[in-house]
């Protein structure tokens, strides 16, 4: 590592294994993440737990480093700076970002480090490596910055805003209604609305079609709530799963007071984008057109799509955003808020989601289970909760995960168990910090043949239209 930052306001640790220059970073992956820890406590580097997206030239100058090395067998990427084992290692439940540039090589590394990871005990080790935070950083020192666009950063609202916390006071005239997040797979529907909450009720990967039934996030300000439905991305389907998934989505629409018609501005508009944007144009509700990613360049260098997404309909405004970088919430949520109809609040204030616990510790599951694993074995899972106990010292919790095919068994359970392991770890920390509290989490494996297309297991496994009306 060559150096490290601490953006306290943000709660982001950047480590980087080069000169950062601005606008050199262009795209991201991400990854599960581990604190390494010395026997004080110390962060002394961390481990990232990769997966074959990653090719290891890619990996070159984080390698460079003399302590971080690759374990191949496992993909796990460790970054230090002492060549010590750690004492401890503590899985964080936000996923690291790679920063690449163009040439595809890893710069730098950001990690969500919450509040308690952020003290001067904790960061001592690094404290030799920190350079300062700059709100404009200028080269080699700072945060990766990255220059949208089509629209300047100068455009957008300081990235810094806090997501609104519920407050329960009696305002004289109540405004609420459905906010409707539509779009393709993977433009980010999810993430803005965990952004948006500032809490993580929907789960986020890299990978399409993670959403599978809409998922409410509730927002309650004074004399206002909102409710946000983030409705699986609505996609050509080829099982019986992906057409309930897109017949849920398109049912969101008739009743929605906005819908933001999400897009990712860094990639052209498709076929896709073209038949939601019909939909979207024959509903009753508010439009506006929601361009995501400002923060990523675009595929091809120089070129704007702005002008080829406004053409697809008739918009009430146009709002750009990174739900992945706050940048842009307080607009879109101002540009909302004006359009929402008078009524009273439709659940209690303080009431962040329609999911239980349970929904979404499973969701966990599956989220950790959509990062680990290669191409349609994440999606051939479904996770039932059989068993949910408060012990006197944890919460014990059983659940079932469920998958097409031996084959797919057997990936899932890994070499002696190693990545039913890794999963299960991963999504412990995640179901820890949503109950705050310590989690025993007992994970099983079951075969249930091409249950996707078996309309009885979709209902058995809550895959059903009704329950979601
Ligand atoms: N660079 C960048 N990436 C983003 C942004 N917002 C979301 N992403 C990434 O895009 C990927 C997909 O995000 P999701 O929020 O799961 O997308 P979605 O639209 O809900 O996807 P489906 O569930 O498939 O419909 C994830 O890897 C996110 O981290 C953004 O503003 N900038």
């Amino acid at each position: 590592m060559k150096y490290c930052s601490l953006d306290p306001d943000v709660g982001t640790l950047y480590l980087y294994f080069t000169d950062i220059e601005e606008g050199q970073a262009t795209a991201v992956m991400e990854y599960p993440v581990s604190l390494l820890l010395d026997a004080q406590g110390a962060i002394f580097g961390c481990r990232l737990d990769l997966d074959d997206e990653v090719i290891l030239s890619q990996l070159e100058l984080v390698l460079e480093g003399s302590y971080n090395w690759l374990d191949g067998e496992y993909g796990h990427l460790y970054i230090r700076i002492a060549d010590e084992d750690p004492v401890e290692t503590i899985t964080l439940s936000e996923t690291a970002i790679l920063d690449l540039d163009d040439d595809d090589l890893v710069l730098g590394i950001e990690l969500a480090l919450p509040e308690e990871w952020r003290t001067p005990e904790r960061l001592q080790r690094l404290t030799p490596l920190m350079v300062t935070f700059d709100d404009e950083p200028v080269d080699g020192e700072g945060p990766v910055v990255f220059t949208p666009p089509a629209i300047s950063a100068d455009d957008l609202p300081d990235s810094d805003e806090e997501p609104a916390t519920p407050v329960a006071e009696e305002p004289l005239q109540w405004r609420s209604g459905f906010v409707a997040l539509v779009g393709k797979p993977n433009v980010g529907k999810s993430t803005l609305l965990n952004a948006l909450l500032g809490e993580k009720v929907a789960i986020v990967s890299p990978r399409p079609q993670t959403t599978r039934v809409p998922v409410r996030g509730i927002l309650s300000r004074p004399g206002e709530q909102i409710i946000f439905i983030d409705t699986p991305g609505i996609h050509e389907p080829s099982h019986r799963l992906g057409k309930l998934m897109v017949e849920l989505a398109e049912r969101t629409l008739p009743n929605a007071d906005v819908i933001c018609f999400m897009v990712d501005i860094s990639q052209p508009p498709t076929r896709l984008d073209r038949m939601i944007a019909q939909q979207v144009q024959r509903a009753r509700g508010h439009k506006l057109l929601v361009l995501n990613k400002v923060d990523q360049k675009p595929k091809r260098p120089g070129e704007n799509y702005l002008p080829a997404y406004r053409e697809l309909g008739q918009w009430e405004m146009e709002i750009a955003i990174s739900a992945r970088r706050r940048l842009g919430l307080t607009a879109l949520l101002s540009e909302i808020s004006a359009r929402l109809p008078e009524g009273p609040p439709l659940y209690p204030l303080d009431q962040m989601t329609d999911q239980t616990e349970q929904q979404l510790a499973a969701e966990f599951v599956r989220e950790k289970a959509l990062f680990y694993l290669q191409q349609e074995v994440p999606h051939a899972i479904a996770i039932e909760v059989e068993e949910w106990q408060e012990k006197e010292t944890a919460t014990y919790i059983r659940m079932t995960i469920n998958v097409e095919k031996e084959s797919q068994k057997g990936i899932l359970i890994g070499a002696g168990g190693g990545m039913l392991k890794k999963i299960g770890s991963a999504a412990r920390a995640s179901i820890e910090r949503m109950l705050g509290r310590p989690v025993y989490l007992d994970l099983w494996v079951k075969v249930r043949p091409n249950w996707r297309d078996d309309p009885s297991a979709l209902g058995w496994l809550g895959y059903r239209a009704k329950n979601f009306l």
